[in-house]
């Protein structure tokens, strides 16, 4: 296909397209490619132009890597100028969940986790709104929290686990503030970006801001806020309707489904050079701009990258030469817009938008029927992806198989057995079989979203899609896949202090790696379905086993075996010796709350007694030039 056509990644010839990008970008002057992109301009993009022009007459357009870093130094504040110093008002030391974690050593973890919001908090200074045109950050009026580390900016699914998170530390209106920011971005551009920056504002992100709102209504139950902004989100909704679905032939009748897409020309700006050593594997600039294309609708997926876009001869094999994003109809993607549509039927049943609500009540009844016939598998027992270019199911276990119980989104009056047949594709696949949570493939393909990585969002979607099922089986498993992801976060939180973005499913307390750049703390996700587990299974999850070693078995399993094998009297000692680890343990985490590590670009760095509000500095700090 010809895309000669389409538009750059934006329209600024110096954060998204044009010889300063290529030239800076491939200089690799920075370990990370977004280092570069996330720079203020010192002055007007003209003046740095006629400054980028004269720096290449002077080299002969030869410069080298000196010239250009200096040619940086010279027309660009480091990365980060954009903020100032926040502390959340609504931010409070002792939110009332806490009081349903029982467990010594969570609770005061949690008590940690609940303060993380301190570091991850981001307002932009004024001058931003005022002068645009120097900063690659999109302006929002209201502060917000971001993920962490090289991630300093909102991103649009991450927040749904962000917000999670801040409810349950009622800061209601850092929450509510980021929602609103959310509704002035789709009316200004039209949807929401993959993230807040300009370069990302070609893509989005799973579409979340629908069950965004739903949180807040569950928590504030205002109704006026969903007034005012329900047209917004049937803009939203609209967006994806009209960009992303495409209509499925199969087993002789016609299905709209959605998939990720892309609609721009270039490599991603913040993985430039990336893309472009990619892509010299194709010999001509058609064929680039499709990987391009795939690169970017796999961002947009938010599973960038992963075996799970790669077709090659029909299969999953390959590497991002192989990507085919574009083509495969994803199970999780179908599954929110489907709920997207059952919430909007709601919202607006409940404005007494009748004629509204009916439409949704149509679009999600035909999702249901699609996502029932074109993705559910009688014989495998659960949702499979689907390529659109053999017109054949893939496969493959992933995580989001499961999505459509999160969503809701299949015949409740067969619930029963859809959630069995379900619990028992689990069984089969063996996802209780590691240690450290649910993988997210089983490819070992050295992308950061494949075996052995283990995605904090994946397993809320796995564990609250079980759980809220009301089954007893399914119900067993989520808490046990839900204490084991606590236990493995928490044997790493003891480690290093710090939260990650991803883990390793196979090692207890491992570290997430593959991917393109180092793996990240902070961690917006990561903290928040902490929180959410913490929450609803904090009666029952110990930090350890009975036996103080926080292996990855379930707790209540371990009691019950017990229980059932030598009776009260083995019962009770079990109780002791749990509580004494518990004592124990918090004696010696306490200690250890003097360190705090942060990632500093290549690796860990050990930073004594520094306290809390130093992180956020330091995480600032990530331009090689200061440190
Ligand atoms: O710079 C490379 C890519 O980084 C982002 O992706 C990863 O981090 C995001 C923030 O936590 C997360 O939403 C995403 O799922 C991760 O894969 C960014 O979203 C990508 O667009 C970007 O190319």
């Amino acid at each position: 296909m010809d895309r000669s056509h389409l538009p750059p990644t934006c329209s600024s010839n110096i954060y998204c397209h044009g010889p300063l990008l290529d030239t800076v970008q491939m200089a690799g002057l920075y370990n990370d490619s977004k280092t570069f992109v996330d720079m203020k301009l010192k002055l007007s993009a003209d003046i740095t132009m006629d400054h980028f022009h004269e720096m290449m007459a002077r080299t002969g357009s030869h410069p080298t890597k000196a010239d250009i870093q200096e040619f940086v130094n010279q027309n660009f504040d480091p990365e980060g100028s954009e903020f100032e110093d926040w502390r959340p008002t609504d931010w409070k030391d002792n939110p009332a969940f806490l009081q349903n974690i029982k467990d010594p050593l969570l609770h005061e973890w949690a008590a940690d986790l609940n303060r993380l919001w301190l570091q991850l908090g981001r307002k932009m200074k004024p001058d931003v709104k005022a002068n645009q045109d120097l900063y690659s950050i999109i302006y929002v009026d209201n502060p917000v929290i971001v993920p962490g580390g090289r991630f300093r900016e909102f991103y649009y699914w991450d927040s749904y686990w962000i917000i999670k998170g801040l409810l349950l530390s009622e800061m209601r209106s850092t929450a509510k503030g980021m929602v609103s920011n959310f509704m002035d971005i789709v009316e200004r551009i039209g949807f929401i970006p993959n993230g807040g920056r300009i370069y990302y504002a070609m893509r989005s992100q799973p579409p979340l801001l629908i069950p965004m709102v739903k949180l807040i209504l569950d928590d504030m139950d205002d109704i006026e806020f969903l007034r005012q902004h329900i047209h917004t989100l049937d803009r939203e909704y609209d967006y994806w309707m009209t960009n992303h679905t495409i209509e499925v032939n199969h087993n002789g009748h016609r299905y709209t489904l959605a998939r990720y897409y892309d609609q721009s020309q270039g490599p991603r700006p913040e993985s430039y050079k990336e893309d472009v050593d990619v892509a010299r594997h194709f010999d001509s600039n058609d064929k680039k701009e499709e990987l391009y294309a795939e690169l970017k609708a796999a961002a947009e997926s938010g599973w960038d990258f992963s075996s799970r876009w790669f077709i090659l001869n029909g299969t999953n094999k390959g590497n991002l030469t192989n990507l085919k994003t574009r083509s495969i109809i994803p199970v999780d993607l179908n599954a929110i817009m489907c709920w997207n549509a059952q919430l909007l039927r709601d919202f607006h049943t409940r404005l007494g938008n009748v004629d509204k609500a009916e439409y949704y009540r149509n679009v999600h009844a035909r999702f249901m029927d699609a996502i029932e016939q074109v993705l559910w598998h009688e014989d495998v027992g659960v949702w499979l992806d689907y390529s659109l270019e053999s017109g054949r199911r893939r496969d493959y276990f992933y995580p989001s198989n499961v999505s459509p119980l999160w969503a809701v989104c299949y015949d409740q009056a067969r619930k029963d057995y859809y959630v069995n047949r379900v619990v028992n594709y689990l069984d089969k696949v063996k996802v209780d079989i590691f240690d450290g949570g649910i993988p997210t493939t089983f490819e070992h393909s050295g992308e950061q979203w494949d075996y052995p990585n283990a995605w904090p969002p994946l397993q809320y979607i796995v564990v609250m899609g079980l759980a809220n099922t009301g089954q007893p089986e399914a119900m067993r498993l989520a808490s046990e896949i839900a204490t084991k992801w606590v236990r493995s976060n928490f044997e790493v939180w003891k480690q290093k202090t710090a939260m990650l973005e991803k883990y390793d499913a196979t090692i207890f307390g491992g570290l997430g790696g593959g991917g393109e750049y180092v793996v990240q703390t902070g961690f917006g996700w990561t903290n928040g379905v902490i929180m959410a587990m913490l929450n609803r299974w904090g009666d029952t999850i110990t930090s350890a086993d009975a036996f103080g070693t926080g292996a990855a078995v379930d707790s209540g399993a371990v009691y019950g075996a017990h229980v059932g094998a030598s009776g009260v009297a083995t019962a009770i000692l079990v109780v002791l010796a749990s509580l004494a680890a518990g004592t124990l343990g918090l004696m010696v985490y306490r200690k250890r709350k003097d360190y705090i590590r942060v990632s500093g670009g290549e690796d860990y760095k050990l930073l004594s007694r520094k306290p809390y509000t130093e992180l956020r500095s330091l995480n600032g700090a990530s331009n090689p030039r200061q440190r």
